[in-house]
């Protein structure tokens, strides 16, 4: 009930979408009437030609060629325009609705993306949008052509032989009643596919973007196999949908065949007794097929409609979810800053009290300063760098900006203060311009190249045969760790944020490689606040404040010297690891 519920609001909200190509949809309707005459006009004919075949009128034929090429021609071009204005439509519809899907996704919240696997988003792109541009095409005016063309040809009938019309009518419900019950089935399937697809799809998209983590670990066997399991379902549910669609065109065509030899031999009789004209008869058996076909397209033709409103609805769940923004919001840049608190900051993933990963988190920054997070695996340093980029916010407790809480802001203007380079560098496909002008995308030229000069990547990019242009690859893929961890700082660079957040890399880079990233990340940092989760002992001394957080809680606050004096967590933090990894490079996660 709930679902048909949904679907015909699905279904209004397609036509709101129809409605603003008003003018495609009347210029569709006159071509649908246009051909459904045309239609007709098939049967008058034969009736013209058998009776002047009939009678002998052989002068009769000039004109009657007249008007088969006349006919054939307006068919022609009837059934061009139709579907050059069907494509028309549907192609409009689906990119307004594709490109109002995306302005969506880009305003989801984080949380979504957390429950919602990419790939079955990709999908309202994709298969979903497809179906829904099939409905607002093909389907629409299918829906309403079918109709009209048995509607004309049983008064047609009814002209010619009302008992015979009646007799061709009467498989009419019998042909719903069919339809529907297969149509049901139909649908069935068609969800339970529609789902196994989507679960392959994510499968396959996880495998693809991970090609270097099974040929090193050797898993192209086991993905295969879970791959032959995901396409062997798929297979499954085609097969059965191929029985059940298999078994409505055997009876449907069965009934109709039926009811057309019957009618055939009524008439067939009729004209023995001298009741009906050969004419007629003939073109009683066009119309026959014009009142039949209807019946045993629209059946399909409306479980195609609901299989499309079920995508329609899935996009529209995406439209409908709770957005950040209420506008697409534009890249912005704070202008100043002097401190930033974090009150008694409490935080759930689950919104629940108790199950908190961040506990009553309390302490302040003032700006130019440099503050160190350090602490054992899943403390919650990742969870605090959400929080104040505005990924989510506090379950309890309050982060204030210049004593202006983030609350009171708007999340743009908020999230304008900070910039990130995170531990593994996100880049987009696209050159390296591209991707550093992403940082401020008013930038000009010269301070693009000023930011990379100051990234230390303006001579590796000059190297490269087609520099600032080069393509990178689907995310950096033909460029090195350290190259891309230099275009994500010269992309920070370019935002001039006043907050930077910086996930240092523990990944290995070579020390020459390290050295030129570190350097880099220097030049950054000045004139900026920086929060940093470090891993390195220099990071960690020189810190104005370091932030020891274990367990959700935040466990020490102080400088390295206070902290070391305090005998505490970090103390032990700190010795451990040099007794283990030595003076130098000394990484400070437990
Ligand atoms: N999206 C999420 N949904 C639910 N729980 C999460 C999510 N992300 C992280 N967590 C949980 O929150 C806790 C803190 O994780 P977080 O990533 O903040 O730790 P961390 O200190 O950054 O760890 P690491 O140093 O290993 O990166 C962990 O228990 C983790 O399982």
């Amino acid at each position: 009930m709930r679902c048909e519920m949904n679907r015909q609001s699905s279904f209004i909200r397609l036509l709101k979408y129809m409605r603003r190509y008003k003018l495609l949809y009347v210029c569709l309707i006159i071509t649908m009437v246009a051909g459904t005459f045309l239609e007709l006009s098939v049967a008058w004919f034969l009736s013209l030609i058998t009776n002047a075949a009939v009678k002998g009128e052989v002068e009769a034929w000039s004109n009657l060629i007249l008007i088969a090429v006349g006919i054939l021609f307006f068919i022609a071009l009837n059934s061009y325009v139709d579907t050059y204005f069907k494509q028309k439509a549907s192609l409009k519809v689906r990119n307004d609705i594709r490109l109002d899907t995306l302005d969506h996704v880009l305003r989801l919240p984080q949380s979504y993306y957390d429950k919602n696997h990419s790939g079955e988003l990709l999908a309202r792109f994709t298969s979903d949008n497809q179906a829904v541009g099939e409905a607002s095409g093909n389907i629409i005016m299918g829906l309403l052509k079918n109709p009209l063309l048995a509607l004309c040809a049983f008064i047609y009938l009814l002209n010619i032989n009302w008992p015979l019309a009646l007799i061709s009518i009467s498989i009419g419900p019998l042909m719903i009643l069919v339809g529907k019950l297969f149509g049901e089935a139909m649908r069935k399937k068609s969800i339970i596919l529609q789902e196994a697809m989507g679960s392959a799809t994510s499968f396959l998209q996880d495998v693809l973007s991970a090609s270097v983590l099974y040929k090193i670990f050797g898993l192209e066997k086991k993905i295969s196999k879970q791959y032959q399991q995901y396409s062997t379902t798929i297979s499954e549910i085609e097969r059965s949908q191929g029985k059940v669609q298999g078994s409505a065109n055997a009876i449907s065509g069965s009934i109709a065949n039926l009811s057309f030899i019957i009618a055939i031999l009524v008439a067939g009789y009729f004209v023995a007794k001298g009741n009906l004209e050969v004419g007629a008869m003939l073109a009683f058996i066009q119309l026959m097929n014009y009142l039949v076909q209807p019946f045993s397209i629209l059946p399909a033709l409306w479980s195609n409609m609901q299989q499309a409103l079920a995508g329609a609805e899935r996009i529209f769940q995406i439209i409908d979810a709770p957005k950040e923004y209420e506008t697409l919001p534009e890249q912005g840049r704070a202008k100043s800053f002097r401190s930033l608190t974090i009150s008694n900051v409490g935080f759930s993933y689950s919104n629940s009290k108790e199950d908190l990963v961040l506990r009553n988190v309390h302490f302040h920054v003032k700006a130019g300063q440099t503050i160190a997070i350090v602490g054992g695996s899943g403390g919650g340093k990742s969870t605090l760098f959400k929080l104040l980029l505005g990924l989510y916010s506090p379950t309890s407790g309050r982060i204030e900006i210049d004593n202006r809480s983030g609350e009171s802001m708007a999340l743009r203007e908020y999230r304008d203060y900070f910039s990130l380079v995170p531990q593994e560098t996100i880049l987009f496909t696209g050159t390296i311009r591209d991707n550093i002008l992403d940082g401020n995308l008013e930038a000009d030229e010269a301070s693009v190249i000023a930011a990379a000069k100051k990234a230390n990547a303006y001579d590796f990019i000059m190297k490269l045969s087609e520099g600032f242009d080069t393509a990178i690859g689907e995310r950096g893929s033909r460029l090195s760790g350290g190259q891309k961890q230099r275009i994500a700082i010269a992309r920070a660079i370019l935002r001039d944020a006043p907050i930077l957040l910086l996930d240092e890399a523990t990944a290995a880079l070579d020390n020459e490689s390290e050295k030129i990233v570190q350097d880099a990340l220097a030049k950054l940092m000045v004139g900026k606040t920086t929060l940093v989760i470090a891993h390195r002992l220099t990071t960690v001394q020189n810190a104005d404040l370091i932030l020891v957080m274990e367990n959700g809680n935040l466990v020490e606050q102080g400088t390295h010297n206070e902290l070391l004096l305090a005998g505490g967590r970090y103390h032990s933090l700190y010795y451990t690891q040099l007794e283990n990894e030595g003076t130098e490079n000394i990484i400070m996660e437990a």
